[in-house]
């Protein structure tokens, strides 16, 4: 599944859906074997969720949006395919999330590229079960320093944390991705029973997760907050 939504692969509801729709396909399909993303794009393998899906829109839209962020979650972190991230660029927050429902993570080792949950840099908080992924990845210290500074690792310090699995050369991401694939031939029953706690604890919060994020996100303070981490994004291009 190769991600193409220019300029940077954000997550808007419209792309989730799709995301969500290729993803359940794939996994009816008898002959499919796993799962590799990449992105069609260059330097960005995704820029997280839609920034403008949560700036001045209704809570009705909001709500609708979250849902669809939690349904793209549950579907690749619950998926019973192989599943490998091929990261070819930058991958902050939404963008890492993805990343990390795969079982394995190969990143280009390029060191202009940065991956991590850089929410606190938005003024926003990392909902839980961001925050579990990362725990269920990288462990429990490396998670809590990591979301209380936003930080964004560059592709050797991901290695070093655990947050990616392997560093390859750009041009041989898609080689290795599926060298790699190819070694694992079964989904692991291991991996639902990990993922599982993580799986049920949003499944059983789901509305009450919706409800928290659309009245965080619709506050005012977070409203001007996330202005001006967009303004800050056009001036820095300038
Ligand atoms: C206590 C109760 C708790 C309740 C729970 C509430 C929880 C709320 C949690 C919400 C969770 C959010 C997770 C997220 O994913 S937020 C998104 C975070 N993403 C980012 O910060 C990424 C920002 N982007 C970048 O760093 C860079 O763009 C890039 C990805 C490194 C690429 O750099 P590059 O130089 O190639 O591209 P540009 O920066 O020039 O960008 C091109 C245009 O794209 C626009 N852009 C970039 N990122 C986004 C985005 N995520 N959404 C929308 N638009 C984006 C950028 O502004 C440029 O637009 P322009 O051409 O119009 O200027």
């Amino acid at each position: 599944m190769s991600l193409q939504n220019p300029p940077v692969n954000s997550l808007s509801l419209e792309f989730l859906t799709d995301i969500c729709i290729s993803v359940e396909k794939l996994e009816m399909d008898k002959t499919c074997r796993g799962l590799i993303i990449t992105s069609s794009l260059p330097k960005v393998f995704s820029a997280g969720l839609d920034i403008m899906e949560m700036y001045g829109k209704s809570p009705e839209r909001c709500g609708e949006f979250w849902r669809a962020v939690q349904e793209m979650w549950l579907k690749l972190y619950g998926s019973n395919m192989v599943t490998i991230a091929a990261i070819n660029g930058s991958s902050p927050a939404g963008g890492c999330l993805m990343s990390m429902t795969c079982d394995y993570r190969i990143m280009a080792d390029n060191p202009r590229y940065s991956i991590g949950l850089n929410e606190t840099q938005l003024g926003i908080v990392a909902p839980f079960w961001f925050k579990d992924t990362m725990t269920n990845t990288v462990g429990h210290r490396t998670t809590e320093l990591s979301l209380q500074l936003g930080q964004m690792y560059n592709p050797a310090e991901a290695l070093k944390i655990g947050l990616v699995d392997q560093l390859v050369p750009e041009d041989q991401v898609s080689h290795y991705s599926h060298t790699n694939h190819d070694q694992v031939t079964t989904p692991d029953r291991s991996k639902s029973m990990m993922r599982k706690p993580t799986i049920d604890k949003l499944t059983s919060k789901r509305e009450a997760d919706i409800q928290n994020f659309v009245s965080f996100i619709t506050k005012d303070s977070i409203q001007k907050s996330i202005g001006m981490y967009l303004e800050m994004l056009k001036k820095r291009k300038r």
